[in-house]
């Protein structure tokens, strides 16, 4: 359903609707390469490709709740985003989960109690069972009291046993409005290093 990049590997910025995607990929690409605002909601892929290092971002479309679009398009999107990690795995050098920090656990909990499994839940035990390195962009940080507490609660249910200081590699806080991506930019370095590509540190600096 969505097309992969013409480049060989990518970092993909993946979550809920609404949770800050296109503005964190703004704080990425953006200032550097001056892109301009695509407002609304986003639901084909937005993608910025850099021949010469072979190299992409893109910024998968929201899933969940969107307003304006019905539930068998939700469904479509849905289904497109997990083929695509899917049939990209081997070309994703990290995927950032991006959640809202300030609604995560009132709604993973809301899903719990009746039964269901999170949507963010589900998609972060995908993402680690294709084998994708994924770093949790914990956004809104700015609409968090308790940050140490949230960010705990956060690691929790998505599998990391608390604190969550000592995942720095998989949990980074960001308040991509104010442009605060230093923690979640750390943690793709040390992805990307690891993967030996070097190269490509200069877009996370
Ligand atoms: N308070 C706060 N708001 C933020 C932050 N980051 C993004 N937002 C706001 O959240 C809203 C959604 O941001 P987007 O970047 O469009 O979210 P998205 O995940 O790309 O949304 P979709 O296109 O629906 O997938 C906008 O009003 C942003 O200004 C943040 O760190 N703090």
């Amino acid at each position: 359903m969505f097309e992969p990049p013409t480049v060989e590997d990518e970092v993909v910025l993946v979550g809920r609707s609404n949770v800050g995607k296109t503005t964190l990929m703004r704080e990425i690409v953006g200032k550097k390469y001056d892109v301009g605002s695509r407002p609304g909601v986003t639901l084909e892929p937005n993608r910025y490709e850099w021949n010469a290092e072979g190299f992409a971002v893109t910024d998968l479309p929201g899933f969940g709740f969107m307003s304006g679009v019905d539930e068998e398009r939700r469904e479509d999107i849905k289904d497109g985003i997990v083929g695509y990690l899917e049939d990209n795995a081997d070309s994703i050098l990290v995927a950032v989960h991006v959640i809202d920090a300030s609604a995560f656990i009132e709604i993973a909990d809301r899903w719990e109690s009746r039964g269901e499994v999170p949507h963010d839940i589900d998609l972060h035990g995908f993402l680690v069972d294709i084998d994708v390195p994924v770093v949790v962009s914990a956004n809104k940080t700015d609409k968090v009291d308790d940050r140490d507490a949230t960010l705990d609660g956060i690691a929790e249910r998505l599998g990391y046993p608390p604190p969550w200081k000592q995942w720095d590699d998989a949990i980074a806080p960001t308040c991509a409005k104010r442009g605060s991506t230093d923690a979640l930019f750390g943690a793709i370095r040390t992805h990307l290093s690891s993967q030996g590509r070097d190269d490509l540190l200069k877009f996370f600096s």
